[in-house]
C-alpha cells in the first residue's frame, strides 16, 4: 500500500510555479509545476470554470473523489483551489505520462503481450478498488492510465466519475450520459435502464484493444457513428487471423468484458483472476520496455500537438466546404433540443462518406462486417426503407452520409430522449438529487420511457449472437501571476469564482489557437448550454472573442446534453452570468436564465414542426391519390383535437411569462455571484419549478403527436413525406413513434 502523504499541499496559486504543458482534455490543462514551499515537482490541472460553467458539481465530485482516494494504482489529488476563473488541481506528477501518449510518441501499433498485461493489471486493481469503494470510472481508457518514472501506473481523472452511493438508497445504477464515445458502453449510450460499474468493464475491454493497436475501435468515425456502431454491430474484438501476435488468453479476456450485455460481463475482482493476468510483470520491466528511451514528457507533449494541428490544417483543407454547406442546413440544429445535433452529426456523416472511401478497404474495424440490419431498433429489417436496409458500411454509397442519418434516426430509440432529463443532464444535477427535490421528475421520466414500448427497446440487440469471434475484427513558461487576482479554496466546500482573468487568457489569442485546436471532425455543438451561450453573447459584444465563434470545441470526452439554441431563438444572447458587456438583459441565476431559452426553442420548435406535419400532410394529400382519405381523415382527426392544442398554445405562453419575469427581476444583476451551494440549490429550485410546468407541457405535447398518429390510417405519409432535405426541425420523436 502507497504511504499517502500527510503533508499539507498550499492552496494558494502563489505557492507553484508552473512549467511547460504536459497534458490536455476537454475542459483542462495540466501542468508541470514546482510546489515552491515543498521543492517538489507536481502535476497541475488546470480547469477552465467558464467552460465547465454547468458542470460546477461535477468537478466538486471529481476533486472530492481524487482526495479520498487511496490505493496505489489511483491517482490522487493532493489538494485544489481556485484561482481567477480556474480551479487548479494539484496531483503527484507522472513522468512517464499518460499510456495514449507514449503510444502516441512512439509505439503508435500498440503495445506488445506483456506490457499490455502489466498496464491492464494495474488499472484492473484501480477498477477493483473503486468499484468496492461504490464508484463507476466511467472514463477508462488509455489517456487516462498514467505511468510514472518508476513504473507505477495510476488510473486518472475522476471528471466524470459517479458515485453509485450518492443517494444513500445505495441506488446502483446511473442516467446521465457520458463518457467518450468509442470506450463507451452500449447500455451507457442506450439510456434505457441505466447502468453500473460494468460500465466500466466495457471501457476496460475497448482500453484493451486500445493498447493492442494503438488506437480504440472506431477511433478514426465521429463520435455519432462509434455510437451507431456500437449499439448496431456485434462488438469488437482481438481478431484470430489479424491479431496473430496475442495469445488466445488475451483474446479470451478481451472478449470477456465487451459482450453487450453488461450482466454477462465479469466484475472487475472477477476479471482480476483472469489468467491473461499472469502475463504481467513487475514495474521495473514496464520502466525498461517503454519508459527508457522516451525524451521527457513536456518535450513530447509539444510534439504530438504539433502534429495535431498540421493534421488540423489538413482536415480544414479538406473539409471545410462541406461543413459551411451542412451548416447551411438550418433544420438540422432543431433536434439538439432533444440531444442530438444532427447539424455535428450530418457534418460527421460528411466526413464519413470520404473516410470510408479511403479507408474501408483496409478499415480493420470494419473489413467485411456488414451491419446487422435485423436489430435496428424498432424497425424490422423488412419495414426498413431499401436504401437503409440494404445499405452495408463496407459497401459506401455516394449516400453514405444520409444513409448515416438513417441508421441514427433508427437508433434513436436507444438515446436519451426525454427533454427534461437533457435539461438535467445539460446542468449535471443528479438524478438523485433531482428526485429528493422532486418525486414526480423520475416518475415522469419512466412514464414518458413507457410510451416507447418494446419495440423500441434494444433488448433484441442482447438477444443477438454476442459475437463470433472468427468474424469479429477489432476491431513554460511559468504563467505571470498578475493575472491571478485571487485564490480560494475549494476542497470540499463552496466554490467561487471571482472575476479575474484565469490562467488561459492571458496566454495571446495566437497561442490559445494553438492550445486548443478545433478539430473540425471533433466539432461538437451540443456543449454545456451555458457555456454556448457565453460563446453567442461574445460575439455579438467582443470582437477579441470572435475567433472561437460557434466553435464548441470538444476532444475526447463526449457528452450529450440539450444545448441547442436555435438561432431564431428571441433569448439567444440574453444569458451572460458574468457579464460580458452584452446590450442584451443579463440575469444572474445562470441555471434558470439558461433553461428558459432552451424550453423556448423547444416550444418553438414543436409549434413549427407541427405546422410542418400540416403542410405534409396536405402535400401527401395532394400527390398521393390512394392516401387522400386517410389524409384528410389525419387532418380532419388533426383538427379536431385542436383543444388539446390550445392547452399546449396556453401552456407556451405561461412558459414566456415565466421568462420575463425572471429577466425583469430587479435582484438579478450581472454582478451578483452566486456561492456555489446557494447556487446549486437555486438551480435546483428553478429546474423544479421550471421542470413541472415543461413535464406538463410535454405530456401535452406527446398527447398531442399521439393522437395525430394515432389518427391516421397510414404511417406511409409520414414515411414517404418526410425526407430531411425538407424538413425544418423535426421532432425526432414522430420518428421514434412512428
Ligand atoms: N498527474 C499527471 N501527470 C502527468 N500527466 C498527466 C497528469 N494528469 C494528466 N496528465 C496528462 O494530461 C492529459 C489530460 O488530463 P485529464 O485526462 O485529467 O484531463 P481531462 O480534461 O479530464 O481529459 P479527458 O476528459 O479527455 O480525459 C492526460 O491524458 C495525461 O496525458
Amino acid at each position: 500500500m502507497e504511504c499517502v502523504s500527510e503533508k499539507r499541499y498550499p492552496v494558494n496559486a502563489k505557492d507553484y510555479k508552473l512549467y511547460e504543458e504536459i497534458g490536455e482534455g476537454v475542459s483542462a490543462t495540466v501542468y508541470r509545476a514546482l510546489c515552491i514551499p515543498f521543492n517538489q515537482i507536481v502535476a497541475i490541472k488546470v480547469l477552465d470554470l467558464e467552460k465547465c460553467n454547468n458542470d460546477l458539481d461535477g468537478i466538486r465530485r471529481e476533486v472530492q473523489t481524487m482526495s479520498l482516494i487511496d490505493h496505489p494504482n489511483v491517482l490522487r489529488a493532493h489538494g485544489s483551489f481556485t484561482a481567477g476563473y480556474s480551479l487548479w488541481v494539484v496531483m503527484p506528477y507522472m513522468a512517464g505520462g499518460s499510456c495514449l501518449h507514449i503510444m502516441k510518441s512512439a509505439y503508435p501499433e500498440g503495445f506488445e503481450e506483456p506490457v499490455i498485461a502489466t498496464l491492464l493489471r494495474e488499472t484492473l486493481k484501480a477498477l477493483v478498488y473503486i468499484h468496492e469503494h461504490g464508484h463507476i470510472h466511467r472514463d477508462v481508457k488509455a489517456g487516462n492510465i498514467l505511468i510514472d518514472s518508476d513504473g507505477t501506473v495510476k488510473l486518472a481523472d475522476f471528471g466524470v466519475s459517479a458515485c453509485m452511493f450518492d443517494t444513500g438508497d445505495r441506488q446502483r445504477s446511473r442516467n446521465t450520459f457520458v463518457g467518450t464515445p468509442c470506450w463507451m458502453a452500449p447500455e451507457v449510450m442506450q439510456q434505457l435502464h441505466g447502468y453500473d460499474f460494468k460500465a466500466d468493464i466495457w471501457s476496460f475491454g475497448i482500453t484493451a484493444l486500445e493498447l493492442a493497436h494503438g488506437h480504440a475501435p472506431f477511433s478514426k468515425y465521429p463520435p455519432m457513428k462509434v455510437l451507431l456502431m456500437t449499439l448496431q454491430n456485434a462488438p469488437p474484438g482481438l481478431d484470430y487471423e489479424r491479431d496473430k501476435r496475442f495469445s488466445k488468453s488475451f483474446k479470451e479476456m478481451v472478449a470477456a468484458c465487451l459482450v453487450k450485455d453488461p450482466k454477462k460481463r465479469p466484475t472487475s475482482e472477477k476479471l482480476l483472476k483472469h489468467h491473461f493476468f499472469k502475463n504481467a510483470r513487475s514495474h521495473d520491466y514496464l520502466v525498461r520496455a517503454i519508459l527508457d528511451n522516451l525524451s521527457p514528457l513536456g518535450e513530447r507533449f509539444k510534439i504530438l500537438k504539433a502534429k495535431e494541428a498540421d493534421l488540423l490544417v489538413q482536415n480544414k483543407a479538406l473539409y471545410g466546404d462541406k461543413e459551411q454547406i451542412s451548416q447551411v442546413q438550418e433544420y438540422i440544429r432543431g433536434i439538439s433540443a432533444w440531444n442530438f445535433n444532427l447539424e455535428d452529426l450530418k457534418n460527421q456523416a460528411a466526413l464519413i462518406q470520404d473516410y470510408d472511401c479511403m479507408s474501408n478497404a483496409e478499415d480493420p474495424d470494419l473489413s467485411g462486417k456488414q451491419m446487422d440490419r435485423s436489430n435496428i431498433v424498432g424497425f424490422p429489417a423488412e419495414k426498413l426503407p431499401p436504401k437503409i436496409a440494404n445499405h452495408s458500411i463496407s459497401a459506401p454509397s455516394q449516400e453514405d452520409g444520409f444513409n448515416d442519418l438513417h441508421d441514427l434516426e433508427t437508433s434513436l430509440p436507444s438515446f436519451p430522449i426525454k427533454p427534461l432529463q437533457a435539461l438535467k443532464g445539460c446542468f449535471d444535477v443528479g438524478e438523485e438529487a433531482v428526485g429528493a427535490t422532486s418525486p414526480n421528475w423520475k416518475v415522469t421520466s419512466q412514464t414518458e420511457c413507457e410510451q416507447f414500448p418494446t419495440e423500441l427497446s434494444l433488448s433484441a440487440m442482447d438477444q443477438e449472437s454476442e459475437r463470433n469471434e472468427g468474424e469479429n475484427s477489432g476491431r513554460s513558461s511559468s504563467l505571470p501571476r498578475h493575472v491571478i487576482s485571487e485564490h480560494k479554496i475549494f476542497l470540499g466546500g463552496p466554490l467561487l469564482p471571482d472575476n479575474a482573468l484565469s490562467p488561459k487568457k492571458v496566454i495571446g489569442d495566437e497561442n490559445r489557437d494553438l492550445l486548443q485546436p478545433k478539430y473540425q471532425s471533433e466539432r461538437n455543438y451540443s456543449g454545456p448550454l451555458l457555456h454556448r451561450q457565453k460563446r453567442d453573447t461574445n460575439n455579438l459584444s467582443s470582437v477579441e472573442d470572435t475567433s472561437e465563434g460557434a466553435v464548441v470545441q470538444r476532444k475526447g470526452r463526449f457528452k450529450v446534453t440539450s444545448a441547442d439554441l436555435s438561432p431564431k431563438g428571441p433569448t439567444n444572447c440574453c444569458f451572460n452570468p458574468v457579464g460580458g458587456g452584452s446590450a442584451c438583459v443579463t440575469i444572474s441565476n445562470p441555471a434558470a436564465s439558461s433553461v428558459l431559452p432552451s424550453l423556448q426553442c423547444i416550444l418553438q420548435q414543436n409549434t413549427l414542426q407541427r405546422e410542418e406535419i400540416l403542410r405534409l400532410i396536405k402535400y401527401a394529400e395532394q400527390t398521393s391519390g390512394k392516401l387522400v382519405e386517410s389524409g384528410e381523415a389525419a387532418t380532419n382527426d388533426l383538427l379536431q383535437i385542436s383543444p388539446t392544442w390550445t392547452r399546449e398554445k396556453e401552456l407556451q405562453a405561461q412558459f414566456i411569462g415565466l421568462q420575463q419575469r425572471y429577466e425583469e427581476r430587479p435582484e438579478t444583476k450581472s454582478s451578483e455571484i452566486i456561492p456555489c451551494d446557494l447556487g446549486m440549490k437555486l438551480k435546483l429550485v428553478s429546474l423544479v419549478s421550471v421542470g413541472s410546468l415543461i413535464e406538463e407541457l410535454q405530456r401535452q405535447k406527446m398527447k398531442n403527436v399521439q393522437s395525430f398518429l394515432s389518427s391516421m390510417s397510414s404511417v406511409a405519409v409520414i414515411e414517404r413525406f418526410v425526407s430531411l432535405d425538407d424538413l425544418p426541425p423535426f421532432d425526432y420523436r414522430l420518428l421514434v413513434i412512428i
